[in-house]
């Protein structure tokens, strides 16, 4: 019964062909033709990145990782901090279909291990910051064949550095007019492994597979539940990349063509700086930022006048604290999206200019909701509490070798359980409640 079942709208776009890798690779070859595109700038240092730096070094970095004997059975590691250098890995990785898995880079050895278990990474990309304590793993873990640090070129204590291993492994003879990305089955080649608790308290291996990040990708640039599509548009963010809030996020943004401003670390004079003197039009946060905002004495020193608009996520943004900061940066609004790890994204987006206070928004495109009675599995009309459910191509391929957890969470129809309390409106505008 399609009886208070909530469907996404059709997408602005049709969902474009190939694997997210290809796409990736279309788009950042496109910008990279714009002379003096920057991708990305390092908002503590200034250091700027350009889309054609971007792509030479992915395209070179995608060749030696097929030297060094990758292809779609690897599975790499990253374990780094925000930095210029965090995606190079990672798209190379999507353009050859090996799997990438992210690890929190404040990880103590012991949650390292356990996660590594989970995924057996043979290379590990971690930055200068984190190396001491991969070395340490990587001595107790036979699967771990050889470490690169990202953030230093020629490397040390015998690892490579980002160059040192394409000068290494490419092609003495490569040419990148020559160089293209794999074509596989995008609906089964997992390119991310990010972990989640779920609804239990162990850390599992979410599959997030090509065809989860191509909806990501067009969800990103649909003019209602993302953002219009203009490259060079500056965009803030201080999401950590490890997580799929700021990964997905993230790696959307570069298929836009948007300059992005990172920052590793929040410190909120820089962030206020930042945002005026890059005439950022949108900025990403997260809920306790959004409250040290809403308290900020620092607001009115700084011109806001080219920013468009604040968006919140990762978790649940009470309407009197999005009111306060919206009134501060005087926005239009405040956006908000709900996502879980194993949703890949935003599953739930407040679409463009139609905003509730309090709302975590609209189902988007291609996916659908359900509010179950949890105790009877009764499907709930509006304004009426109960479990939400999902359906949908960015729902995971599952848990990573883990059947009984993924068939507890995904039922034989393809519904995902959220774990989650909340209510849709009459106009179908949800509001997360509670953790169940
Ligand atoms: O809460 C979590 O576990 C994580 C898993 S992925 C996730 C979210 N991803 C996204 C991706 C995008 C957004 N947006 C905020 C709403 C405005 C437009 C889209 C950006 C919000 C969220 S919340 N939250």
């Amino acid at each position: 019964d399609h009886e208070n079942i909530l469907f996404g709208p059709k997408p602005f776009y049709p969902i474009a062909d190939g694997t997210a890798g290809e796409q990736m690779y279309d788009a950042l070859k496109e910008y990279a033709k714009i002379a003096g595109c920057i991708a990305l700038t390092d908002g503590h240092t200034k250091e700027n990145v350009l889309y054609e730096d971007i792509f030479k070094v992915t395209c070179r970095l995608a060749n030696s990782l097929r030297n060094y004997g990758l292809n779609t059975n690897s599975t790499i590691a990253i374990c780094s901090e925000n930095n210029l250098q965090f995606f190079l890995p990672v798209i190379s990785a999507l353009y050859i279909g090996i799997t990438v898995t992210s690890v929190n880079d404040k990880y103590t050895e012991r949650e390292l291990l356990h996660n590594f278990d989970i995924t057996k990474p043979s290379v590990i990309f971690c930055s200068v910051q984190t190396f001491k304590r991969i070395l340490k793993v990587k001595t107790k873990l036979k699967y771990i064949k050889t470490i690169v640090i990202i953030n230093h070129n020629n490397g040390f204590q015998g690892y490579h550095g980002l160059n040192s291993f394409i000068s290494n492994y490419c092609d003495s003879d490569f040419d990148i007019k020559k160089f293209r990305p794999n074509s596989f089955d995008r609906s089964n080649q997992i390119a991310f492994v990010m972990y989640s608790s779920g609804t239990t308290g162990l850390a599992k291996g979410v599959m997030i597979s090509h065809k989860n990040l191509v909806l990501r990708f067009s969800i990103c640039k649909d003019p209602t539940f993302g953002n219009q599509i203009n490259p060079t548009t500056p965009i803030l963010t201080v999401i950590p990349f490890q997580h799929s809030f700021g990964m997905f996020t993230t790696l959307g943004y570069l298929t836009c063509g948007f300059r992005i401003i990172i920052m590793h670390t929040f410190e909120e004079k820089l962030f206020l700086q930042l945002l005026q003197d890059y005439k950022v039009e949108s900025t990403l946060l997260v809920p306790t930022l959004m409250s040290l905002f809403a308290k900020s004495s620092l607001i009115e020193n700084y011109d806001f006048s080219h920013l468009k608009e604040i968006a919140s996520g990762g978790a649940p943004l009470s309407k009197e604290i999005s009111e306060i900061v919206r009134k501060r940066f005087t926005l239009d609004f405040v956006r908000q999206g709900y996502g879980l790890t194993e949703t890949t994204s935003a599953i739930l987006i407040t679409p463009d200019t139609d905003v509730r206070a309090g709302s975590t928004g609209k189902v988007v495109p291609l996916h659908a909701a359900k509010v179950v009675d949890i105790s009877n599995g009764r499907i709930l009309g509006p304004n009426q509490p109960g479990e939400l459910y999902f359906k949908g191509d960015m729902i995971m391929k599952g848990y990573c070798n883990n059947v009984e957890a993924t068939s507890a969470i995904i039922d034989k129809d393809g519904w995902l359980r959220s774990g989650d309390i909340a209510y849709y409106d009459e106009d179908g505008d949800f509001y997360i409640i509670d953790r169940l």
